[in-house]
């Protein structure tokens, strides 16, 4: 099945990552290139590479190239004889293998610098990499170390004030460094360096676009699945699985079995909702299970976030297991084979985060996770959005005509508003939460700015306050509002919700939400803090 995968469709362009934190940064501005691109460990060897790429870069680090346990990179990308551009970190880990110096800076270099680009009239190719700069242009530096003499054959293309080498090449074997980060915004034409990194030095075609996508991935699904085998898929209504969703019902019609499973923790009226709107737009017959009782059943009495989530997850895999025998029994006689495929939404930046060099990273919260459904399992997976960022999954989604409604929804995660009712989830909880959610979100959308926002919720806390309604004395719960805006998730800033939408969503909430008599609004970044509050 090795031709069917992506690397192999298109030109591709491997980042090596040596953990700097703007490794998916320079993914994202290659592939913005219309260049297909994936980021793997710097300690990938190339033999056990599955593909020849068209180019390497070499990213930055927050080690020094001089500690012990500095990560480095297999010479053997030298031998490939295709083009390579070291970031930062990357044009030092050039200099060492290929016999530069490298030094540490007098004053480390950290913010804007102005580059003075040097052409070089008899050496064409290495002028390719600034190419469209102008004799200047501002670049954002990050270091602590420099070259103080490039490797034989290298020459100086660009110069700051303060680094010398700030981008050097070499003309005949096309590798080149470079001191600034073209992948941060900062760089005011790093997005131009790469584009001519990837396109006019490594030659890359540039047709990695969501439209050539479809069609290719649609093909290799039905060579995967092959003319009669069936696939379940866990659809939760959120934007990913809905895509993967819809790629897979084009691909294999009625083969494809979309089960949405109503955890008791689900958001007010979600199911029907969801499976309304998959059925009516997109022709997508989605099964709605409903296990609310199971699920409430086992998460009674338990208060620990840690065990919610390991309880939801179980009880997920296990609903799903059952279903998916029952299905196989419905359709035994329909002539289709058995299900031997378990569709997943899962995205790029899941599989980036497990293949870090530097191992798994501390356990802060477990995600319920599908992955967990295979250990038991014999289906097979199939991942169509494996490759794709969230952003690139919104614009296939918009491609694949699916609504703005679905493609702009928050994310939600599958354990639900049991991670957002802190203590004990009863069904008593589980309605005030929903309600005060339902009202937060309504006015948003009223106040048009639920696309501004990334992700809102509304949690209820399991404290107590006091309160005065009607001249009666309260002695009700605490609903906290939370707002964030995010492009990855993996960090974030609090929302700065106007006074007035706040004013009127705590009216509303503490007027029809009974239960609770105190709103108060989540004025925490991720991190500290994590956009869930379990
Ligand atoms: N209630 C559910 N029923 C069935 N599958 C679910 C349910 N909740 C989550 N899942 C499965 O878990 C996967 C991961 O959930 P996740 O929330 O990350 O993605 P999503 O719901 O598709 O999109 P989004 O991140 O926008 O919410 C989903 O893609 C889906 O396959
Ligand atoms: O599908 C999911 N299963 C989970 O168990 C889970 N936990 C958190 N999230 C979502 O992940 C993003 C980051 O959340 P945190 O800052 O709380 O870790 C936010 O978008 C959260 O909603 C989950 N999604
Ligand atoms: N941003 C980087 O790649 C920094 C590399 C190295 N840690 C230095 O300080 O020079
Ligand atoms: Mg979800």
């Amino acid at each position: 099945m090795t031709e069917l995968e992506v690397h192999l469709l298109y030109d591709t362009v491997l980042i090596l990552d040596f953990g700097s934190q703007y490794s998916h940064l320079i993914t994202r501005r290659v592939r913005e290139a219309g260049v297909y691109c994936e980021l793997l460990p710097c300690t990938q060897k190339i033999d056990d590479l599955h593909f020849k790429p068209k180019g390497i870069i070499l990213s930055g680090s927050p080690y020094s190239i001089f500690d012990d346990g500095a990560p480095h990179v297999d010479p053997k990308v030298f031998d490939l004889g295709v083009p390579i551009l070291g970031i930062c970190y990357g044009l030092q880990e050039i200099a060492r293998n290929k016999g530069g110096q490298i030094g540490i800076c007098e004053k480390r270099e950290y913010g804007h610098a102005q580059l003075r680009v040097i052409k070089h009239a008899e050496h064409p190719f290495i002028d390719r990499l600034l190419d469209g700069l102008g004799d200047e242009s501002v670049v954002w530096m990050s270091h602590g170390h420099h070259l103080d003499k490039a490797p034989e054959g290298f020459r100086v293309i660009g110069e700051t004030d303060a680094s010398t080498y700030a981008a050097v090449g070499h003309e005949t074997d096309h590798i080149f460094g470079i001191q600034f980060h073209p992948e941060v915004t900062h760089s005011v034409d790093g997005a131009r360096v790469l584009h001519n990194f990837v396109v006019d030095i490594c030659g890359c075609e540039t047709n990695w676009t969501m439209a050539s996508f479809i069609d290719k991935e649609i093909e290799r699904i039905r060579a995967i699945v092959g003319p009669s085998g069936q696939v379940v898929g866990a659809v939760s209504g959120g934007v990913d699985s809905t895509v993967a969703a819809k790629l897979m019902k084009d691909a294999i019609g009625d083969r494809f079995h979309a089960i949405l499973v109503d955890n008791g923790v689900m958001r007010l009226n979600e199911c029907q909702a969801v499976k309304e709107i998959l059925r009516n737009r997109l022709g997508i017959n989605l099964e709605v299970v409903d296990a609310s009782d199971l699920f409430l059943g086992r998460l009674a009495g338990i208060k620990n976030p840690e065990k919610k989530r390991k309880i939801i997850g179980n009880t997920f895999i296990e609903v799903f297991e059952k279903q998916a025998a029952l299905i196989d029994e419905r359709t035994a006689a329909s002539g289709h084979g058995k299900i031997d495929f378990l569709l997943q939404g899962t995205l790029y930046p899941d599989v980036i985060e497990s293949i870090s060099f530097k191992g798994p990273s501390a356990t802060i919260k477990t995600h319920h996770n599908v992955g967990g459904l295979l250990d038991d399992m014999k289906l097979k997976l199939i991942e169509p959005l494996r490759e794709l960022f969230k952003d690139e999954v919104r614009a296939l989604g918009k491609l694949l005509n699916i609504d703005d409604e679905l493609v702009w929804r928050h994310p939600f995660p599958g354990p639900g508003i049991a991670i957002r009712i802190l203590g004990e989830v009863t069904p008593a909880q589980v309605a005030i939460a929903r309600a005060a959610d339902y009202i937060y979100i309504e006015e948003i959308k009223n106040a048009g700015l639920y696309r501004q926002i990334s992700q809102a919720y509304a949690a209820l806390l399991p404290i107590r306050s006091v309160g005065v309604m009607g001249d009666q004395r309260t002695y009700e719960q605490v609903i906290a509002l939370r707002a964030v805006e995010t492009t990855d998730f993996m960090t974030a800033d609090w929302f700065p919700m106007p006074y007035n939408v706040l004013k009127r969503i705590s009216n509303r909430i503490i007027n029809e939400v009974k239960g609770v008599n105190r709103v108060v609004y989540d004025v925490s970044s991720k991190p500290p803090s994590t956009i869930e509050w379990e």
